[in-house]
């Protein structure tokens, strides 16, 4: 993830503030060095640094906090907003009709976004197309045509056709019928010229609403001139910056987005068609200094949901909060939880579990926890329907017979009753929530100021903030 230690490097500045009530000198540079240091590494530019870290220390220094504002929640607002600043607005997609060209370098992920965005656009309910114009690339088409029946889009391309503008142009036409055209083009170098060429006149036929640059999070310095080369032949107004999961770097595209004068639309995060993300600035910041983002994950929640639903008839999420929280709720969830995605990912997500709470699991705390998942299916496999919904029943001699069924420890079962009795718990105080208590709760996520969403029940960890 982009400035990935950033998080954690800047609770151990703030950690000097605690306690404080006045902010020295000292203190603010202390906290700009690391800010300082994290965004150098992640590659942001030198003057994009220098400009955020005199806004952070002209501000903590000359404005005035609020009465009854501690220094360290002080800094911590005014990082956060100029970090919010620093990576801009979310690109605008109106959910309507729209046309959108992809471009990019090779390698950098246009054909697996273009299968994204279009899922994406099919999850909000309109029609999309994916246009496959590349025909440079050997197995492009393949590709392209692959993930499209993945996200279940429309798709058109020609792999008999050379000539990228006539597919453009019959593309176009053969999915007139779509709400939202996604025409993906051919992985270019900026610096070659007829490939170049070839853009704008596929962008001259498109006449598109968006121009997106497609950028690869491990782009460095180099985002710059790629960039604005991009932007003086065909105008780029959003940039879509890919492979989020696998990089600690990302800085080049927030270059890239300045240089060109335009905002952020996705992020990609794996090479699913699912694991797209639209781009919201204070929950991406949020999550970066790990505070967590839940508007992110109620979307990955309800998406997940929805899909279990489709499938296993009408329980939802409403069955949860309403009466008892039976071993069958829980596995639901579970299946629920497999659809979001890696479950680290998931964990980002959830206040109080991101940043120092994940810095402080080893590394392979998460293939555990998957492995656990996967031994609490087989383990729930070998109950009786009468002890999933009243698991409280399974004592000593139940406990064996379903480890011999299943084959797995008794320890193992005895965890999964806990992890049950928590998530009962946690419910529990869930269900105590009046619609009031939860909107303000979103809000105060909205804020960035999570108050005492730690203490919410079984997440473990407090706040780290
Ligand atoms: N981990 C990860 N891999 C990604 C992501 N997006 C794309 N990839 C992978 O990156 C590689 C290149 O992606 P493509 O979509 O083929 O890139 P392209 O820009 O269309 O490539 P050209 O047609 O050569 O220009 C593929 O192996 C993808 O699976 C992402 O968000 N995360």
């Amino acid at each position: 993830m982009v400035l990935d230690d950033l998080g954690s490097s800047l609770r151990g500045a703030l950690d000097g503030l605690r306690g404080k009530s006045r902010i020295s000198e000292e203190d603010v540079q202390a906290v700009v060095k690391e800010i300082q240091r994290s965004l150098l590494q992640a590659d942001v530019d030198v003057d994009l640094v220098m400009d955020l870290s005199d806004s952070i220390e002209t501000r903590a220094l000359e404005e005035e906090p609020p009465a009854g504002t501690s220094a360290r929640d002080w800094v911590l607002r005014i990082v956060y907003e100029e970090l919010v600043e620093l990576v801009g607005e979310s690109t605008e997609l109106p959910l309507e009709p729209q046309t959108i060209v992809l471009a990019g370098l090779q390698g950098s992920g246009k054909t697996t976004s273009a299968a994204k965005i279009a899922w994406w656009f099919s999850k909000k309910g309109l029609r999309p197309a994916v246009i496959q114009t590349d025909t440079w690339r050997p197995g492009a088409y393949e590709q392209a045509e692959e993930m499209a029946e993945r996200a279940e889009v429309d798709f058109y391309g020609d792999p008999d056709e050379d000539d990228a503008v006539k597919i453009a142009r019959e593309g176009l036409e053969a999915t007139a019928d779509a709400d939202v055209q996604i025409v993906d083009t051919a992985g270019r170098h900026a610096l070659e010229d007829g490939l170049i060429d070839e853009l704008e006149d596929i962008e001259s036929v498109a006449d598109p609403d968006h121009n997106l640059l497609v950028l690869d999070a491990a782009i460095g310095q180099e985002a710059k001139e790629q960039a604005s080369r991009f932007e003086g032949a065909v105008g780029i107004d959003g940039v879509v910056i890919t492979k989020l999961d696998g990089t600690a770097k990302g800085g080049g595209a927030l270059a890239a987005v300045n240089e060109t004068d335009s905002t952020i639309a996705f992020l990609g995060t794996g090479e699913t068609v699912k694991d797209v993300e639209r781009f919201e600035p204070s929950g991406f910041i949020s999550r970066l200094l790990g505070m967590g983002d839940l508007k992110q994950l109620t979307e990955r929640v309800e998406r997940a949901m929805e899909e279990t639903q489709e499938e296993e008839g009408d329980w939802g999420p409403e069955d949860m909060l309403d009466g008892e929280f039976t071993l069958k709720d829980m596995r639901k969830q579970m299946e629920a939880m497999n659809k979001m995605g890696p479950l680290d990912q998931v964990m980002d997500m959830i206040p109080g579990l991101g940043g120092g709470m994940m810095d402080q699991l080893p590394d392979d705390a998460m293939d555990v926890t998957q492995e656990r998942m996967r031994d609490f299916e087989v383990i729930m496999d070998s109950m009786t329907d009468d002890e999933l919904e009243n698991p409280r029943q399974i004592g000593r001699s139940r406990t064996e017979r379903i480890a011999r069924g299943s084959g797995k420890p008794e320890e193992r079962i005895r965890e999964l009753l806990e992890q049950h009795k928590m998530m009962d718990r946690t419910l529990n105080q869930f269900q105590g929530m009046g619609d009031a208590d939860m909107e303000r709760m979103m809000k105060q996520m909205d804020q960035g100021d999570m108050g005492d969403m730690g203490d919410m029940g079984g997440m473990g960890g407090g706040n780290p903030f």
